[in-house]
């Protein structure tokens, strides 16, 4: 198995440039973050050349946190603010080499927020297209966000196939899966066709995969079956030290 650090929750305590050599001393294949814009694109770049890890995935701004947002690209009237952020997320990865931006949707709900969401997608993908970036969907949990626009693996499917653009994909993470509808393995298998990434942590307490009530032994087993070979992204929480959070490596890769 190969896994990612995913670096918006894994080694927080230090910058990003350090965490993502953190993320090379503990055996990681690759890395992915959650916002870095605070960083230079150019210390990132350098990091990664330095150890030799690729950047999978980076999202789009959120808007204003304190004031409640979650994402931008689904909100009804707010096309020019979804579209600065995507140009800002593209501009970003081709700085760093990363391969897939995730467009947040964010906060909304119906036919106006839907149609909203597919233009913002069709914009992200057709400038991110010619720079070989895939353009990335993720459902969330209504247990951690309640009111998200994209709550499910088959909303987030005919939205793909509305969408019709080849560089658009699902973010598979196991755990809002098994939080929001159970069943991952058939879901993964189900959804494959579509899945462009695959995040992990445990159900429900998004702790490492070791523990809670999904058997990550079976599922990355399966994962491996079906003839996915790419990294994993270890998108959980720790209660401090990552390093002292990796034993799940040894037993689960
Ligand atoms: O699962 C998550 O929360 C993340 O993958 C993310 O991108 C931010 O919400
Ligand atoms: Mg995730």
């Amino acid at each position: 198995m190969k896994f990612s650090a995913n670096l918006g929750f894994l080694w927080t305590d230090r910058a990003l440039p350090d965490a993502i050599r953190a993320a090379k001393a503990a055996g990681f294949d690759a890395v992915e973050c959650h916002w870095p814009y605070d960083v230079p694109a150019a210390e990132v770049a350098q990091a990664l050349a330095e150890t030799g890890l690729p950047m999978l995935g980076l999202n789009t701004r959120r808007g204003d946190v304190a004031g409640g947002e979650n994402g931008l690209c689904a909100l009804p009237g707010r096309a020019s603010d979804a579209r600065a952020a995507i140009d800002e997320a593209l501009t970003y990865a081709q700085a760093t080499g990363t391969g897939a931006v995730h467009v947040m949707a964010g906060f909304a709900s119906g036919d106006e927020a839907h149609q909203t969401f597919v233009d913002n997608l069709r914009y992200a993908c057709d400038a991110a297209a010619p720079l070989g970036v895939t353009i990335l969907i993720e459902p969330l949990n209504r247990h951690d966000a309640p009111g998200y626009f994209l709550t499910t693996t088959d909303q987030a499917r005919e939205i793909i196939t509305e969408v019709a653009r080849g560089n658009l994909r699902l973010m598979f993470d196991c755990y809002h899966v098994g939080r929001t509808e159970g069943d991952v393995v058939t879901r993964f298998a189900d959804l494959q066709g579509v899945i462009g990434h695959v995040q992990f942590a445990s159900v429900p307490t998004r702790g490492a995969p070791d523990q809670g009530e999904l058997d990550y032994a079976f599922v990355f087993k399966a994962i491996q079956a079906a003839g996915w070979d790419k990294p994993l992204g270890a998108e959980y929480k720790t209660q401090g030290d990552t390093d002292a959070s990796l034993n799940w490596i040894k037993t689960l890769a």
